[in-house]
């Protein structure tokens, strides 16, 4: 400590200036204890249970450990709090997530975060690699997070290069259970048991059912993998409050499914330091693939159904053919009032009947939202299902669109073929694409060059509330093809975009963003993307659920979300 002071002239003992006066750290007796390491380590690797003091150690439902007066400075904390929050912010917003990260703080000077920088990659590091036992490098990586109301990170795993522990270290007010902001921990689907050598995942369904057996050696230990299910996240199954001074860490792991649960205190400030130990990784199974989702050509029903349902603007030719023009400069198109309204009205009542069946669709590191069962669904909303399903829709589609979504829509003839090479060597664009102009031509190429199919669609009739929302992940194979999607919108009364719940398209590896379609009653959204175009609905936060005068509400909103394929 005496070697770090810097003299009174601001200049530190060897002589070398310093910005700000190193503190230390002291780590919690608890660490210090070598009777206490070995429990621990034995608990670990049988997977048992073990607290002491202020160490809680759970196995379920992946090991993970509570440390309680991690510092054992209280005047160290407070100033260290102080120094995090002085810290420049970036608000991060994607799928996953939105709250404020800090600078990178690897390298970062100050008088206490290399004071705590030190403690958790040096002191604790060789704890936890004795308790683990397995060689964790000094690799420091370590960020500062700031979760605010409505601020969230949905289910993931943490799995990433060489990831081997996380660990998260709070500086948080008096918090509760009540203000959000929990570390949720999800089970799988299956149980997944380990002991030294064994991974396995004992539940068979009949379905989805799978087994592999995968001997892997490394290092000096082998390693037998079993598993009979999908390792997917199912259910939140355990909840940690953050808490003040608390060091939390758990394995990283093919199960290791949590999320930082949307913060609803609307003042307080869940601020921490987390970051991941680096080692070798634990074997990971193939990434589970779900099944495709059914597709179906169009219902055979003629255009008495257009002419019933949908605004006549829109039934216009030569209308049509402006919007056609707008849709192939752009690859994308709202039209407002789409349906008629009477017509409209009527669907937007029967979707807030009851008597709708709603399911809720996951995995949560997917998805999770509701969609209505197709069996009973009121008579008009489910002529509406079928006016977007039907032959005279996907005619009506290849009007707007220019998209061959009928064998009667021109698109394959040689003079059409032409003018896409015309296109192709003007570097026009015609779909929502993430590639450049010479990629986008040759993948049209690859199109075309395909035998003529009978273009489908597949649809959904959803219901969003707080809570809900989409992610992209990287075996989404429905979504990685040319296609056009639909959204036809009820129930958005005075909805608006800081509630979440709009729909944002994005370049496949980036978090730029191409395009977001928001929900507004009775828009018709049409957006035409390639196989590097993803997208995502954001997720609905705690705003969507505010208590009005007359009491709380939890208000939704739903759309017919159909996707068409040439
Ligand atoms: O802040 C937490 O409790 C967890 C953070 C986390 O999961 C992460 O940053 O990956
Ligand atoms: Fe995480």
């Amino acid at each position: 400590m005496t070697s770090k002071r810097k003299k009174s002239d601001g200049t530190a003992a060897g002589g070398k200036k310093k910005e700000k006066r190193e503190e230390n750290a002291e780590i919690s007796g608890i660490i210090q204890d070598a009777d206490i390491k070995e429990k621990v380590k034995e608990a670990w690797h049988r997977r048992k249970p073990f607290s002491h003091g202020g160490l809680v150690l759970d196995c379920q439902p992946f090991p993970h450990c509570v440390l309680n007066n991690f510092i054992q400075n209280e005047g160290f904390l407070e100033n260290l709090q102080k120094e995090l929050l002085a810290l420049n912010f970036h608000e991060k917003s994607n799928d996953l997530y939105k709250f404020k990260q800090s600078d990178d703080l690897k390298q970062r000077k100050g008088a206490h975060i290399p004071g705590l920088r030190t403690v958790i990659f040096d002191q604790f590091r060789h704890w936890l690699s004795d308790v683990l036992d397995t060689e964790l490098e000094p690799v420091v990586d370590v960020s500062c997070a700031k979760y605010e109301y409505t601020d969230v990170l949905l289910c993931h795993d943490d799995e990433l290069e060489g990831r081997r522990v996380a660990f998260i270290f709070y500086l948080v007010p008096p918090w509760e259970a009540s203000d959000g902001g929990t570390l949720d921990l999800y089970s799988v689907d299956g149980q997944y048991h380990k002991d030294t050598l064994l991974y396995s995942v004992s539940l068979v369904s009949p379905i989805t059912g799978w087994m592999a057996v995968c001997l892997a050696s490394r290092g000096r230990s082998s390693r037998l993998w079993l598993f009979l299910e999908n390792c997917q996240p199912k259910d939140v199954v355990k909840s940690l409050v953050p808490q003040w001074n608390t060091l939390i860490f758990f394995e990283v792991s093919p199960v290791s499914f949590h999320q930082v649960a949307e913060v609803i205190s609307e003042d307080k400030c869940r601020l921490s330091m987390s970051g991941w130990f680096h080692g070798t990784p634990l074997e990971r199974p193939p990434r589970y693939v779900e099944p495709a989702i059914p597709r179906n050509p169009h219902l055979p029903r003629d255009e008495e159904l257009l002419l019933e349902w949908v605004n006549p603007v829109y039934l216009d030719m030569a209308y049509q053919a402006q919007m056609q023009e707008e849709f192939e400069e752009s690859s994308e198109i709202l039209l407002k009032n789409f349906l008629k309204e009477d017509k409209f009205k009527e669907v937007n009542e029967a979707l807030k009947k009851t008597e709708i069946q709603w399911t809720r669709r996951g995995p949560p590191n997917k998805r999770n939202y509701e969609r209505a069962e197709l069996q009973a669904l009121p008579p008009c909303v489910s002529t509406c299902w079928e006016l977007l399903s039907s032959e005279a829709f996907f005619l009506l589609l290849s009007n707007f669109t220019g998209l061959k979504l009928h064998f009667l829509a021109p698109g394959s003839d040689d003079e059409e073929e032409e003018e896409e090479e015309q296109d192709c060597a003007a570097g026009s664009t015609r779909s929502l694409e993430a590639a450049a102009p010479e990629q986008q031509c040759s993948k049209r190429n690859e199109r075309k060059s395909k035998e003529p199919s009978t273009p489908v669609c597949r649809g959904e009739l959803r219901r969003w509330g707080t809570g809900d929302y989409t992610l992209i992940h990287d075996t989404d194979l429905d979504n990685m093809e040319f296609a056009l999607d639909l959204l036809l919108y009820c129930g958005c009364e005075n909805w608006q975009s800081d509630l979440g719940g709009f729909t944002s398209y994005i370049a496949s590896g980036e978090d730029e963003e191409l395009l977001t379609v928001s929900p507004e009653d009775n828009a018709l959204g049409l957006v035409y993307r390639d196989k590097e175009t993803l997208r995502f609905i954001k997720h609905v936060n705690h705003r969507s659920s505010q208590s009005l005068e007359d009491g709380p509400v939890r208000r939704h909103f739903y759309d017919f979300s159909f996707v068409y394929y040439e």
